[in-house]
């Protein structure tokens, strides 16, 4: 196999005396016995992505290892340096449950610490969310989370935060990246200062779990709580560290925790993927529903952000629901609660993603607020809070299971999403409704919204190649008509520009470039597609709606509306 010069020459610095014995014996074997992979392991460096860096734990510059990651932290720390001179800088820094991410974590706080900086380590591992908090809370720099959150075993990662408490956005991220490329490996500091490592754990929690209460309680009846049966699990993930003691202390008492998953493990032995977005994902839960006959089902990624819940259906069937169904229960219940607390001023708002349901405009539209829509990922919507101070961020999600109550925490928080879901299912089960049926009362009103997401994995440089090509092809072919609807507007992030077929007019798009194409129908169908930023996946996302005039119809109109999205995967050539 031939490999580029320059990559050979990236493989060959790191075979000196900067690398230790290990990382050299490693990459010797790898030159003869997979080549391919050596190739993959160094033809880039990692790069920020949608949730931070990720990527496969290994040697190489586009391996996350203790040589990467320190010589993030090491152009971190000069970033920090030149951002905040004469300030003493701090960071908190948190882990989740992979392999490595303990051990890494103190790399990096090795590295801050050897640069002179304040490090407020987590003894344990913990939430993302609690670290976004402990930022905030700790009056820190920055903080990082060493997490792939629901990535397969063999990734970790590298999630960077500002000083608002969310994470990286560009141009930051850019600069970051053009500091840490100019580096050499041998001018990262590893040697600690361990008089700057401060061990953080109870304290921090109580006060988050305190937060966590108070943004996502809404009045509800010690009795309804304890009415209300919770399966929950953590799927081998952070989140067991507060959920069940942040659930006990706002007073839900009738929770079973799943046993088997609450034992956290890199491995995640009980799932294929730990990632709720994965209908298998909460299969062991929901069997453990079926037996105890409990009314709502819960669960959380690896990381302890993203959340998955199933709740019976009008049948007393359970059903899972995806992250735009729970995100638009959650957004209505909390507009309400505004809205009977007479606690609108005006300059409300909610928060979602391009690749989001459109059904939150429609909500926004509904009780007068304004709905800010960002690019993927949750840094966007916490960037709104950032850059509109005068505002006030009611809460928001996006499709991919996260959710995020007021502006306390920065990012996506399955802690206090938790708690607000438990209320609305308690309050709704006490009012002889249920979740499911306040979900099927919203589609009365605003149409009856479906939407479904597939995402092809295409690894390592030719995957990434292909997947650059699939986008090269929708633009260069723009489709007409799909599934004999005609396509009214084409919007391209990539370009800025926007095309309405209707009238032949171009638009500007003013939100921050990306790589990403929508396409929306006639009829008021929206299909997206977009390389993932945390995995090597290609994403196409559907919406289809329909008006609804009666519950009992729901079954159909749903049934009508997912062979509708078949129809349109099929038109498209995606199965
Ligand atoms: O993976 P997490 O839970 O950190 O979540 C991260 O990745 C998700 C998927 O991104 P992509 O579609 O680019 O793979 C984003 O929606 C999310 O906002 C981001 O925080
Ligand atoms: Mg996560």
């Amino acid at each position: 196999m031939h490999i580029e010069q320059n990559i050979l020459n990236k493989v060959n610095e790191w075979l000196t005396p900067t690398f230790d014995e290990a990382t050299q014996e490693a990459i010797t074997a790898m030159m003869t016995s997979a080549p391919k992979e050596l190739e993959d392991s160094f033809y880039k460096n990692l790069e920020f992505g949608t949730g931070g860096m990720r990527g496969i734990m290994g040697v190489g510059t586009n391996r996350i290892n203790k040589y990467t990651l320190g010589k993030n932290t090491q152009g971190l720390s000069d970033y920090l340096h030149k951002s905040f001179p004469n300030e003493q800088l701090k960071v908190a820094i948190a882990y989740d449950c992979r392999h490595n991410s303990d051990t890494l974590a103190k790399v990096v706080a090795d590295v801050f610490s050897a640069n002179g900086i304040q490090v407020y380590l987590f003894s344990d591992m913990r939430p993302t969310p609690e670290l976004s908090f402990a930022v905030r809370y700790l009056n820190c720099h920055a903080g990082i989370v060493l997490t792939a959150s629901h990535n397969p075993p063999e990734y970790n990662g590298y999630k960077v935060y500002w000083q608002d408490g969310g994470q990286l956005v560009p141009p930051q991220d850019a600069e970051i990246i053009t500091i840490i490329e100019e580096l050499q490996y041998n001018a990262i500091s590893f040697e600690a200062n361990e008089n700057l490592i401060q061990y953080i754990d109870k304290e921090i929690d109580e006060a988050f779990i305190s937060s966590s209460i108070e943004n996502a309680s809404f009045n509800t009846p010690q009795q309804a709580k304890e009415n209300l049966k919770i399966v929950f699990t953590s799927l081998h993930g952070t989140s067991i560290t507060l959920v069940p003691d942040t659930l006990a202390k706002a007073g839900y008492s009738n929770v079973h925790v799943v046993a088997e998953q609450a034992i956290p493990d890199g491995n995640f032995p009980t799932v294929k993927s730990p990632n709720p977005e994965e209908p298998e994902a909460l299969s062991m839960a929901i069997a453990i529903a079926e037996e105890t006959n409990a009314d709502i089902v819960i669960g959380t990624d690896p990381d302890g952000d993203r959340l998955g819940v199933a709740v019976r259906d009008l049948d007393g069937k359970i059903k899972l629901l995806n992250g735009n169904q729970t995100m638009v229960i959650m957004t209505t219940f909390l507009l309400e609660q505004w809205k009977r607390a007479d606690k609108f001023q005006g300059n409300e708002f909610i928060g979602s993603t391009i690749v989001s349901t459109p059904m939150m405009m429609e909500l926004a539209a509904a009780y007068g607020v304004e709905c800010k829509v960002g690019l993927t990922g949750f840094k966007w919507i916490a960037k709104f809070i950032k850059d509109f101070p005068n505002q006030k961020f009611i809460g928001g999600g996006e499709e991919s299971f996260g959710y995020m109550v007021g502006d306390a925490v920065r990012d996506k928080d399955a802690v206090a999403a938790i708690l607000l879901v438990s209320e609305i299912a308690a309050q709704a089960k006490a009012s002889g409704s249920s979740l499911y049926q306040e979900l099927l009362n919203l589609y009365i009103d605003f149409g009856l919204y479906k939407e479904h997401l597939i995402s092809i994995t295409k690894k390592g440089k030719e995957g990434s190649n292909e997947i650059k090509q699939m986008m090269v092809d929708l633009r260069e072919n723009p489709m007409k008509e799909i599934n004999g609807q005609r396509v009214v507007c084409i919007e391209d992030y990539q370009s800025s520009k926007g095309k309405d077929f209707m009238n032949n007019e171009e638009f500007e798009i003013n939100i921050p470039k990306s790589n990403v194409l929508i396409y929306y129908l006639e009829d008021g169908s929206k299909i997206c597609a977009r390389p993932s930023g945390t995995e090597p996946k290609i994403k196409f996302y559907f919406s289809v709606n329909s008006h609804l005039d009666n519950i009992k119809n729901a079954e159909k109109v749903e049934k009508a509306l997912d062979n509708k999205i078949a129809a349109i995967i099929s038109a498209m050539k995606l199965n």
